[in-house]
């Protein structure tokens, strides 16, 4: 295929340059696909139909093999000698089963080691003799070590999984799953099979997937790449309403009373407040001729277009050419018959365009939101009803800025600024988006990830128990209802493939305290993993305990409250042991992670060490919050957690 797509000649099919390099281009990509990659395998499943798919199956035709792969694969001819995993003939292949065999008599899984083939599995599903077993080779998948970035898990994907990932692309879904139970994959893969299945549609519309910070964003990069989906977006909410440079922080309180949804009303109210009743009518003059529009007509039209559900922008736009039009009619009954070109030079004429500035202006949405925050009366006068006077004090800027580019600028502010340039004009939507850890999103930011899909769908992926922000999201259904999402259908995961038995059972000791009503996740890993407790003297046996832990195979992370890393950081050193940063790549070489608490969300290490519990738990505002965080930080272990403390251990896991 790819030496096909190598001696395409397209020196006589072209027109003209530009689409002689338009294709050219295209074909480049096309070979860069194909390339060979000696570690990713061609296939990794075959399924034996008893019949044809589609055909008659009364007809007792013949049955037909299927290889399925990343990717599809033809020989010389044309004829398919790899399907792509995505494909419906596919489908059997992670759903099939002994109760339901989906016209499958032999599914065969392949195992690879370092690209080559060295195993294989095989299930008679119509063979009532054999008995239903695990699959030894997900078992091996899920026990690798695992260093480098996310892989993908397209040939071990689960049936709960797959229905997850297959959903289709008119509804939204939101998953509620524990740690390691496979979230981020099964929203990575969600994409990568939207994209096949409707690929031109969401080529047109784009595709997005958020995540929490850069190092997360960093760690999951390579797994659409890897499906061979290049083309999807990857940002922060952050960086969605970058629309000023963030230089300041909020204390809680403040970011709190900005992220709650009352926000949005207070700020529709204070921009309508700029439309103004004209005093007095609009006089065009046109040649010899005056026309007047009283100001009772031109109320009427201000009037009409507040009344409709139009973006206060595009009300602005229009604005001038109803008075236009109300021009026009008149010169008509004076027995004059303008057309287009006049009604756009009197939309133009400075009389009209002087009462628009008047009863319309044009409103910037970084000063309206400066103005309502350093402006109490101003504040006061939308936030009625809304806001009590507590809640009005909180945002207040203690100091009240001068110019939007000298406000210190929180996180919190750039949500409220998208949501007024969203009041002004109206924000474009993308087909699909993937939010991912949305727990610790506020209402604010739900409505800033909604708009971008309001003509789109979403997957919103999170779990209640990681929650760490004072806004974390309390129920799915009030998170879906500010995404604009009511509809879509919750699913909740609970087999978990990350973090083995005893290192979940521990670290659940603290579910009761942070989301109670809460499934536990169920390790489906053969190997219990290992918990061990050790009380220290200091930063010497923290290192101590690193060293031990880099003895096994594959990643390790030294997870510590925020406070604490750059005291260990500086152990480490002294002690000639190098570390990344996280979201940095782990090698063979370079296998140990310096992980700030605050960073842990998302990732995992094949052993942690986890230094100081207390302190992980007061580096946040309230216990709650700090037990969640805890939860994140022992939840990130796939075979071995060790726990390093000095203080007494938070009395949840003693
Ligand atoms: N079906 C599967 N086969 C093999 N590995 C899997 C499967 N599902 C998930 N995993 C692996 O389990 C680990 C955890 O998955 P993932 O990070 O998606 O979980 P998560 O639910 O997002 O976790 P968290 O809540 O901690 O962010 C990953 O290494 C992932 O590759």
């Amino acid at each position: 295929m790819r030496e096909d797509a190598e001696a395409l000649d397209i020196r006589d099919v072209t027109a003209n340059w530009v689409n002689a390099e338009v294709l050219q281009h295209q074909i480049d990509e096309r070979i860069k696909a194909l390339a060979d990659l000696s570690h990713t395998p061609l296939f990794f499943g075959r399924l034996d139909y008893l019949h044809a798919p589609g055909a008659d199956v009364a007809e007792g035709a013949e049955g037909e093999k299927f290889y399925i792969g990343r990717r599809h694969v033809h020989d010389v001819e044309g004829d398919p000698m790899v399907i792509d995993w995505r494909a419906p003939v596919s489908q059997p292949f992670y759903r099939a089963s002994k109760k339901n065999p989906m016209d499958v008599a032999l599914r065969r899984r392949f195992g690879y080691t370092g690209g080559d083939l060295t195993a294989y599995e095989d299930e008679h599903l119509t063979d009532p003799t054999e008995a239903e077993q695990t699959s030894k080779l997900l078992q091996q998948e899920i026990e690798r070590p695992r260093v480098g970035p996310m892989r993908d898990i397209v040939a071990t994907i689960q049936p709960e999984q797959d229905e997850i990932v297959r959903s289709g692309l008119a509804g939204s879904v939101c998953v509620q799953g524990g740690p390691g139970t496979g979230k981020t994959a099964v929203g990575l893969h969600r994409v990568a099979y939207l994209l096949y299945a409707h690929r031109e549609r969401l080529a047109r519309t784009g595709t997005l997937v958020i995540g929490p910070n850069a190092s997360f964003l960093h760690y999951i990069e390579q797994v659409l790449p890897a499906l061979g989906e290049l083309e999807v977006k990857q940002a922060t909410v952050d960086d969605l309403v970058a629309h000023v440079e963030v230089r300041g922080v909020d204390d809680p309180a403040a970011a709190l009373v900005k992220g709650d949804a009352r926000m949005a009303e207070v700020l529709r109210r204070a921009l309508r407040s700029h439309i103004t009743l004209p005093g007095e009518g609009v006089v065009v003059v046109r040649g010899s001729r005056r026309w007047r529009v009283p100001s009772y007509e031109l109320e009427e039209i201000v009037r009409e277009l507040m009344a409709r559900d139009m973006r206060y922008g595009a009300a602005r736009e229009a604005l001038p050419q109803r008075i236009a039009h109300a021009v026009l009619v008149q010169m008509e009954r004076a027995g004059e018959a303008p057309d287009d070109r006049v009604q756009n030079a009197v939309a133009r004429n400075a009389a009209v365009k002087a009462v628009v500035k008047e009863v319309w202006p044009a409103v910037d949405p970084a000063k309206l939101v400066l103005r309502l925050l350093s402006d109490g009366d101003f504040l006061a006068e939308h936030a009625e009803g809304l806001l009590d006077d507590e809640e009005q004090k909180t945002v207040l800027w203690a100091k009240p800025a001068r110019s939007v580019k000298s406000v210190k600028w929180a996180a919190a502010d750039a949500v409220l600024i998208d949501e007024a340039l969203d009041l002004i004009e109206r924000t474009h939507s993308l087909g699909h988006v993937v939010l991912d850890e949305a727990q610790d999103l506020s209402p604010m930011q739900y409505r800033a990830v909604g708009r971008r899909a309001t003509t789109g769908s979403v997957t919103v992926l999170g779990d209640l128990a990681q929650g760490t922000t004072p806004w974390s999201t309390r129920s799915w259904d009030e998170a879906l209802h500010h995404l604009g999402k009511a509809d879509a259908v919750v699913e909740e995961l609970t087999a978990g493939f990350r973090v083995p038995t005893d290192v979940i059972t521990y670290a659940s000791l603290l579910l009761p305290d942070i989301a109670p009503g809460l499934t536990p996740v169920e390790s489906v890993r053969e190997n219990p993993g290992a918990v061990e407790v050790r009380p220290v003297a200091g930063a010497g046996d923290v290192v101590a305990a690193c060293v031990e832990a880099l003895r096994n195979e594959g990643s390790v992370g030294l997870i510590a409250a925020d406070a604490r890393c750059e005291a260990l950081g500086a152990a480490l050193a002294e002690a000639g042991l190098a570390y990344l940063a996280p979201g940095e790549e782990t090698t063979a070489e370079a296998r140990l992670t310096l992980v700030p608490a605050s960073l842990a969300k998302g990732l995992e290490y094949d052993y942690v060490v986890l230094d100081e519990p207390a302190a992980v738990v007061d580096g946040e505002p309230d216990e709650r919050t700090g037990l969640r965080r805890l939860y994140v930080s022992l939840t990130r272990a796939v075979s071995g957690l060790l726990v390093t403390h000095t203080a007494p251990l938070p009395t949840q896991l003693t």
